[in-house]
């Protein structure tokens, strides 16, 4: 990962279900659907985002070279490459976090290239973060609490009118039920009081993922989730994943485990030297040379 990647390397040890771990271990979410009140995700283009000619140097080193592509709208898309490929900068580039030097990032047929993070994701381009430092010393609750957009802000809060008081009253109302909803879609309704500072690294990857769903998200952008994660919460985090990309939501998914995309995506782009090298069905990439080629020179 670059200095500039901000959503990963969690704290807690593979293998470690931390505090109050679901005793039955295995994934109790099958039949659950995520009700977030909102009526889910709402894109009109085929191809929601588009990715054309983006470019970003840092000093001699182009990281991001003239890479396009675009991902499918309720689809499930793989962004792959050997280390040093430009992942982490398109991710960056594509949310905000990062200016590119040219080309352009359009969502939902609207060009947001080089908006800032907060725009993107109020418009429902959305990437998971790792829970700061400050978050941490909060409950799972008060987190999920504080995920949500258009939420109006505490300093209004004491300076208002009784009628607008009531208005806030009746937002938190809902607002705590979307958040049991989700709470109990990822099956970590049980640690709702627990601190996020004394999460499993994959209790914290389900609460970043259940953070990034309350804020409406159309399409979600995963960077390494499952990066410390052990193997019956990436399952379950998998299962989520897949549960909410048929009820519409699209993702984008950064991942260093081959077997993982080539068994969950249906889609895979391939990153190389900042550029896009290819991209097809996991079967195609498997068995395309240039890609072999590029991974076995590249130190995977
Ligand atoms: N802030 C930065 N300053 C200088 N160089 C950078 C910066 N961010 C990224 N790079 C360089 O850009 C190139 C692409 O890096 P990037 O992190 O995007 O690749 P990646 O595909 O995410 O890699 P990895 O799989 O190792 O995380 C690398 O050569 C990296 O060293």
């Amino acid at each position: 990962m670059s200095d500039s990647d901000v959503t990963n390397v969690d704290g807690g040890a593979a293998g470690d279900d931390g505090p109050n771990a679901d005793a039955a271990g295995a994934p109790t979410t099958g039949s659950t659907s995520l009700d977030l009140g909102s009526g889910g995700p709402n894109v009109s283009e085929e191809y929601p985002l588009q990715v054309e000619a983006l470019r970003k140097s840092f000093g001699g080193i182009t990281a991001v070279d003239d890479a396009s592509f675009r991902v499918k709208q309720g689809s499930l898309t793989g962004l792959i490459g050997p280390n040093g490929a430009g992942k982490s900068t398109t991710f960056n580039l594509i949310t905000g976090m990062l200016q590119p030097d040219s080309g352009t990032v359009t969502f939902d047929g609207e060009d947001i290239t080089g908006q800032r993070p907060h725009a993107i994701a109020n418009k429902g381009l959305v990437r998971t973060f790792q829970i700061a430092r400050e978050l941490q010393e909060m409950t799972v609750l008060e987190n999920l609490m504080l995920a949500p957009k258009g939420q109006r802000g505490e300093a209004l809060w004491r300076s208002v009118t009784p009628g607008f008081r009531d208005t806030v009253v009746e937002q938190e109302t809902e607002l705590l039920e979307r958040v049991w909803n989700v709470l109990e879609f990822f099956d970590i309704d049980h640690i709702a009081e627990e601190y996020a500072g004394n999460l499993s690294g994959g209790q914290r990857k389900l609460l970043e993922m259940a953070r990034a769903l309350l804020t409406d998200p159309d399409m979600l952008l995963l960077d390494e989730p499952f990066a410390g994660v052990n193997p019956s919460l990436e399952k379950r985090l998998l299962q989520h994943i897949h549960e909410l990309r048929e009820e519409g939501y699209t993702f984008l998914l950064v991942e260093h485990d081959m077997d993982l995309i080539m068994e969950n995506c249906e889609r895979v782009i391939v990153l190389h030297q900042g550029r896009v090298l290819t991209e097809g069905s996991p079967d195609e990439i498997q068995a395309n040379e240039e890609v072999i080629e590029a991974y076995l020179g590249g130190n995977v």
